[in-house]
């Protein structure tokens, strides 16, 4: 079966901000964009016409920050995926884009949505203007409401906000006030995402030079912990660590990763799962733009074999609230879940870390945010 969910990438950015390590870069050079378009189309030719798409049910189109393409390259960028997939989407197909604040006028808005564009992810981090700064983020929080109001009023009725916690200098009262912002705007999801000090960002540097006041591990769980609280309090459910979502509007997108099932990335960077092979596309643009005039941009690929294809579904799978359903491992894997991983289940269940639930396993609440340490426990065995 072809994926049905297609990833793209938009490596470029306004300004790099400090804590950012995804694959973005800066530029002033519109040529370079144009040529990057050029590029992706022809690694959307290779692989649609090797692995043929059948039915479209999800495109995610992320960054980087795609919002960063002007009105003429929206525009070209749309109609290539509208030409490579728009037969192939399924009815109620959820196409999805990240835009920032600060690059969404109007008119780019309503193009989006006229070429099929029908849920909108917005990086807004923080309500807090100072930490904005702080963060080398390019808008204030006027523009996150200006943007939200464009986007509203040209038709966008499935928003959903980035935001992050565990910042310098955050306290308590900050983070709160943001939730309390964010609560107030039309959105059917948020991400909430505690900091990670990534290598070769300034972040970093400052960490290492002891110049970054981050808050306490305590008080980040504090954080972590009031999130939920909040979140579930106005009516967005935990579907996943670190996503909430009102009933019926997860990222049917993003599940397909935690579901484990393949996916086309497309695009400088991107990772994909086709025919039972995992990819890396070449991540530096001149590396990328080179690879793609010779055929596929890739520098990695590898078939998942059935043992580490087990592991990817475990950890994975206990991302998502609902757990690892037992029976959806049997169909797939032909071999009972309890088979597979009961010693290290019930391990996990004597110290309090999973629990089995309405037919599949999950992370306890207590175990929420020591994720990382369970899905240790199912590599490797
Ligand atoms: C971690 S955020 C989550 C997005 C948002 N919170 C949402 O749910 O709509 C998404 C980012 O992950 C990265 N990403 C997602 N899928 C990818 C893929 N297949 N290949 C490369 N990067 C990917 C991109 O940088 C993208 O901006
Ligand atoms: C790759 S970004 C793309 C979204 C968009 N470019 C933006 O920043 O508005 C996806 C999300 O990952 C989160 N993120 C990025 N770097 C992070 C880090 N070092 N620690 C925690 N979350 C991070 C942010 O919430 C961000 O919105
Ligand atoms: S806008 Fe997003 S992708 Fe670009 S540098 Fe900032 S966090 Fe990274």
């Amino acid at each position: 079966m072809a994926p049905q969910s297609v990833y793209i990438h938009i490596p470029f950015c306004t300004n790099k901000c400090y804590y950012c390590d995804f694959n973005s870069f800066v530029t002033n050079n519109p040529q370079l964009i144009w040529d990057y378009l050029d590029a992706l189309e022809s690694e959307m030719e290779l692989t649609f016409a090797k692995w043929p798409v059948q039915q479209v049910k999800t495109i995610f189109v992320g960054g980087g920050t795609p919002t960063f393409l002007d009105q003429a390259q929206m525009k070209r960028f749309l109609e290539m995926v509208q030409k490579h997939l728009g037969a192939f989407a399924a009815p109620d197909l959820e196409f999805s884009m990240e835009a920032n604040p600060g690059t969404t006028d109007k008119d780019k808005l309503r193009l989006m949505r006229d070429m099929g564009v029908n849920r909108l992810s917005f990086g807004v981090q923080s309500f807090d203007s100072a930490l904005l700064k702080r963060l080398g983020r390019i808008h204030d929080v006027e523009q996150v409401y200006q943007s939200i109001d464009n986007a509203v009023s040209v038709g966008f009725d499935n928003l959903t906000i980035d935001l992050m916690f565990g910042l310098p200098d955050q306290t308590m009262d900050i983070f709160r006030d943001t939730l309390h912002k964010a609560f107030q705007l039309p959105t059917t999801h948020f991400s909430a995402y505690s900091l990670k000090v990534e290598e070769n960002t300034l972040f970093h540097t400052l960490y290492q030079k002891d110049q970054l006041p981050l808050p306490s591990e305590e008080t980040e769980l504090d954080m972590y912990l009031l999130l939920i609280e909040e979140m579930e309090r106005h009516g967005y459910l935990q579907y996943e660590i670190s996503n909430f979502a009102k009933p019926g509007f997860e990222s049917r997108h993003n599940k397909t990763y935690w579901l484990n099932e393949e996916y086309y990335g497309l695009g400088a960077g991107a990772h994909g799962y086709v025919n039972q092979e995992r990819h890396v596309n070449a991540g530096p643009l001149a590396v990328y733009l080179q690879k793609c005039k010779e055929g596929l941009p890739r520098v990695e690929q590898f078939r998942v074999e059935e043992k580490e294809a087990m592991e990817d579904h475990m950890i994975m799978g206990l991302r998502l609230r609902e757990g690892v359903d037992a029976q959806r491992f049997e169909r797939r894997f032909g071999k009972p879940l309890r088979e597979q991983f009961g010693a290290i289940i019930e391990e996990e269940v004597a110290k309090g870390m999973l629990e089995w639930k309405d037919g599949g396993v999950r992370l306890t609440r207590q175990a929420l945010p020591l994720g990382n340490e369970v899905f240790a426990r199912f590599l490797g065995e």
